[in-house]
């Protein structure tokens, strides 16, 4: 008896106009990537009992402290590094959001919830990585690393290009995990042009795969206090070598 794969590809995903969209504006959104049920059991276990860490950087240094620690700060503290991020954030790079690294997760032996496990081997995949050089039209993709994130209200990502020549990135992505999401709750992932206006936002639909070639000046506006889902996500480069 063979037992059935924890995560599974929807195998009606409709890769072409996505492809299209791509070559065209060098950024697409994938609609239905995994079935039903893969995706809604990677959620239970995003919203439940995920090993989250914060993930901030200071003075340049990026620092993931486990949520749990995070949070059993005294709230004097938390506003101390909070501050600290505020400022930073005004007029340069910085981050808040909670993530649990997935590639480097198991590189370094860490335990990791077998949900992620899957969810790395599904998109390393020979499936996958056909199916995401038919999107790219890049047959040099090898590897996909990955890590799962969540931005809770008032999490961002302030502009960068993920610009890291000795990665061989070559496209950049987000497996868009929030059940519900509306652009009035913040979390879009915008494109700047050098002109500091916006040329697009992608809204982070559900099981909607976003793509972006790399690099390109991008950012994740703040999550808004009313949002009503956590902005859950699986995201990484799609990459030419592993090193
Ligand atoms: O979550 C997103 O939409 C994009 C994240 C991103 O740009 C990054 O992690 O470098
Ligand atoms: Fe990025």
């Amino acid at each position: 008896m063979t037992s059935e794969p924890l995560l599974r590809l929807n195998p009606a995903m409709n890769v072409g106009p996505a492809a299209e969209r791509l070559a065209r504006t060098g950024r697409t959104q994938l609609p239905d990537v995994l079935t039903g049920d893969s995706a809604r059991r990677l959620v239970e276990l995003m919203k439940g009992a995920a090993p989250w860490t914060r993930s901030i950087s200071i003075s340049g240094r990026g620092a993931d402290v486990p949520v749990t620690q995070f949070d059993a700060q005294a709230p004097g503290e938390q506003q101390r590094l909070l501050d600290i991020v505020w400022s930073e954030a005004r007029d340069g790079f910085q981050y808040l959001f909670d993530r649990v690294r997935i590639t480097e997760g198991r590189v370094a032996g860490a335990a990791l919830p077998p949900l992620f496990t899957a969810l790395d081997d599904l998109l390393n995949g020979e499936d996958f990585l056909e199916t995401v050089r038919r999107l790219t039209g890049d047959e040099e993709i090898a590897f996909l690393d990955c890590q799962a994130t969540r931005y809770l209200p008032g999490h961002f990502l302030t502009g960068h290009n993920d610009k890291r020549d000795e990665h061989g990135r070559r496209f950049a992505y987000v497996l868009n995990l929030a059940p519900r999401w509306r652009a009035d709750w913040g979390g879009l992932l915008q494109f700047h042009r050098p002109d500091g206006t916006v040329e697009e936002g992608l809204v982070p639909f559900y099981n909607h795969l976003s793509v972006f070639r790399v690099p390109q000046w991008h950012s994740v506006s703040i999550v808004a206090p009313f949002a009503g889902e956590p902005r859950l996500a699986v995201t990484g480069w799609m990459r030419t070598n592993r090193v």
